[in-house]
């Protein structure tokens, strides 16, 4: 065991650096380097939180982390989550902070608001951030991964800006410098700078985040968000900048639709600061968030509890993909969807191979993109609400084949169904006795269960067994470190925990594939938010494909892969266990559906008004705009070279064939649409 050196207490008191002063209790939330436990600080009886950073998983060398436990514990605000102290455990690095009770503004939207909240509550979430980014910028630092999954609520209603896993000091000098001009945070909340090689970026980025969090916290999912993570860079770039619609977004004012509008502008010195912003008119009739928040959960079941359920949908359909291993599941870009930190991409290589394709290939794989494109666009009525991939139609178009909406678990299915789902039993438990799941309880006893009864976990379990691989994480100089497993030293340190129900377990190992480090990576964490599996480098992975994942390979360049499996990730399974509730609609309805998080049905976004939410405004009302060759800087040639060229050098596909492939696919989308409008 070491010390990190952090420390301090909240409210003046001091937390001892050692672990068996703590109790871990449930799981609370986890991203692809943390798990975050409930826990009692058994000295004061306290229930606190501990973020167990698991150092192997961390793909940020010892100065980011200690950074990341030195920025917590110096900070003191309360919108922004401290840290109490941090200290080694084994592999572990252990930040102990205030415990946040309902969890994060994602959580609680994928549980029981899949459309968003209404605008009071969001008023009062989003006042109470932009305190916490109106401190963090007065103090030099940038967030850099503001989002919903980042913003959490405890009981009362507080709102409390996390996780500082990729901050920067704005003051740092030299190579800490040098990484404001790198590419890191969530592509879909990432602000147009921060994609541009070299052009470096300051605390405005935040704003463009929040601006974004906004549009999250108002339809519940971010702009872009169903579209693939290189698609999502271009948009950025190229597009109008996403906003609230004003046919779409009725029910919200105009002053939100202005506040959104003045962060989401893309000439950074023209964005307000988060000061400035704080006086609009918006923020002033905000009301206090005890009064508009605290009524958001007042039904639901404890946060573990929800986490669970959530595991256990995302587990399920890890298990149900057939996947060969959890590995293989893991390059999914439902992770990236849901919403992934720490997309660290090495502009240099991007560049260097974009150089290496020529334009004409480009130019063609663009015109095709288009085509395709207008196809979905106009596939009016048609319901599709994800990557669904056509099975008549190339990988190659894997993408653009979305016009399927089969595979999806009707909502029907969800509010009727009377077959239990794993995650069901555990809400239902809770909910219909409340168990013995006390909130703050200092001990929860879960109900055992059966993997061995229960096909869905005994997949998992399979499949997660099959799949554990050596893991190549960074070295962690300066620090000693006990080279047992980190899973082994998790259990001993937690001591109960090898108590835990076996149902916990199978779903930690399917989170637990190895995060890939080295110099190409693709994001290695799975979000906290996503609750699903973690991503793994293609730099590393590639050699491990085996031979039906290279069949189904559609490309491999740098650090990325897609699959034409993994694009079909995001089939949801329904989780039929907690009444979501609609922003207008806030008694709880037990009846109600709940399938799938990302599921955007045509009632939801039609397909016609599709372009307003991309591109909002006036300035590109038709799909994205695809870049000109003679505009491609490095960085937009490559994103072209990711997004627009599916065709891999593994690709056996030629010209002809793909374009018979396109007039199918063309023919499909035209077979839909003329069955939509004789309906
Ligand atoms: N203090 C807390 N109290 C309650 N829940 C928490 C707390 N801190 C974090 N969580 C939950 O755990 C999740 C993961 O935490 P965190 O975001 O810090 O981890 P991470 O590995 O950095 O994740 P990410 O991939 O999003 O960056 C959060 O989204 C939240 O749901």
């Amino acid at each position: 065991m070491g010390r990190m050196g952090t420390g301090g207490g909240g409210g003046g008191r001091s937390y001892s650096a050692a672990p068996n002063d703590y109790r871990l209790l449930e799981e609370v939330g986890y991203g692809a380097s943390a798990t975050v436990y409930r826990a009692i600080y058994l000295p004061f009886n306290e229930v606190v939180a501990v973020k167990c950073l698991d150092l192997d998983r961390c793909n940020s060398n010892l100065d980011d982390i200690r950074r990341e436990a030195q920025t917590m514990s110096l900070i003191d605000h309360p919108n922004v989550i401290r840290a109490y102290c941090s200290f080694v455990v084994d592999r572990n690095l252990w930040v102990v902070m205030p415990f946040m009770a309902e969890g994060s503004c994602l959580h609680l939207m994928k549980i029981a608001y899949p459309d968003g909240f209404e605008e009071s509550a969001i008023g009062s979430i989003l006042k109470e951030t932009l305190k916490a980014l109106e401190y963090l910028h007065e103090h030099g630092h940038i967030h850099r991964d503001v989002k919903a999954g980042n913003i959490l609520l405890d009981s009362n209603g507080v709102v409390k800006l996390a996780d500082f896993g990729v901050s920067a000091c704005m003051f740092d000098k030299g190579d800490r410098q040098r990484s404001r001009n790198t590419f890191v945070g969530t592509p879909c909340w990432m602000a147009p700078e921060v994609l541009q090689p070299g052009s470096g970026y300051d605390f405005k980025a935040d704003i463009w985040s929040f601006g974004i969090t906004a549009l999250e916290l108002a339809h519940g999912h971010a702009p872009f968000s169903k579209y693939p993570p290189m698609k999502v860079l271009l948009m950025t770039i190229q597009n109008a900048p996403p906003g609230l619609d004003y046919d779409r977004d009725k029910k919200f004012s105009k002053s939100f639709k202005e506040m959104v509008a003045m962060c989401l502008v893309k000439d950074q010195t023209k964005r307000p600061t988060a000061e400035k912003l704080l006086k609009h008119s918006f923020f002033k009739t905000a009301k206090p968030p005890e009064l508009s928040v605290k009524k958001l959960f007042a039904d639901l079941p404890p946060l573990w509890n929800r986490v669970k359920a959530l595991q256990l949908k995302d587990a399920a359909q890890l298990a149900l993909k057939k996947m060969p291993s959890a590995e293989q599941e893991a390059i999914s870009q439902s992770e990236y969807q849901r919403g992934v930190s720490a997309w660290n991409f090495d502009i240099e290589d991007l560049k260097a191979q974009a150089s290496l394709v020529h334009d004409d290939d480009e130019m063609q794989e663009m015109r095709e993109d288009d085509e395709s494109t207008k196809q979905v666009v106009n596939s009016k009525n048609t319901s599709y609400s994800r990557f669904s991939l056509g099975k008549a139609v190339s990988t190659n178009e894997v993408i653009y084949s979305e016009q399927t909406s089969g595979d999806v678990f009707p909502p029907a299915e969800c509010s009727s169904n009377k077959e239990k789902t794993p995650e069901r039993d555990i809400l239902e438990s809770d909910y219909q006795g409340k168990v013995e799941l006390e909130k703050n309880a200092s001990r929860t006893e879960l109900p055992p269960s059966h993997p061995e009864k229960d096909p869905v976990l005994a997949k998992i379990k399979t499949s997660a067994g099959n799949s554990r691989q050596t893991q190549s994480g960074p070295l962690m100089p300066g620090i000693v470190l006990n080279h047992s497993k980190s899973e082994r030293g998790r259990s001993s340190e937690r001591g109960e925990n090898e108590n835990q129900p076996l149902a916990e377990r199978p779903m930690r190992e399917v989170r637990r594939a190895p995060s890939f480090s080295g110099p190409l990576m693709l994001p290695n964490r799975a979000s906290a938010n996503s609750l699903s599996a973690p991503i793994k480098s293609s730099g590393g992975f590639r050699d491990s494909l085996d031979d039906k994942s290279k069949a189904n390979l559609v490309q491999i360049k740098g650090r990325f892969s897609v699959t034409s499996e993994n694009v079909d990730l995001v089939k949801d399974i329904p989780l039929c266990t907690v009444p979501r509730r609609s922003a207008q609609d806030s008694p709880l309805k037990k009846s109600a559906s709940v399938c799938g998080d990302w599921i955007v049905d045509s009632k939801q976004m039609p397909i016609g008004q599709q372009p307003k939410e991309i591109c909002n405004g006036s300035q590109n009302e038709k799909f994205p705009s695809l870049p000109r060759s003679s505009e491609n800087n490095g960085i937009v040639s490559t994103f072209s070279i990711f997004w627009l060229t599916f065709n891999s050098a593994e690709s056996t596909a030629s010209d002809r064939e793909r374009s018979l492939l396109m007039k199918i696919s063309e023919l499909q989308a035209r077979l839909v649409k003329l069955k939509d409008s004789k309906i």
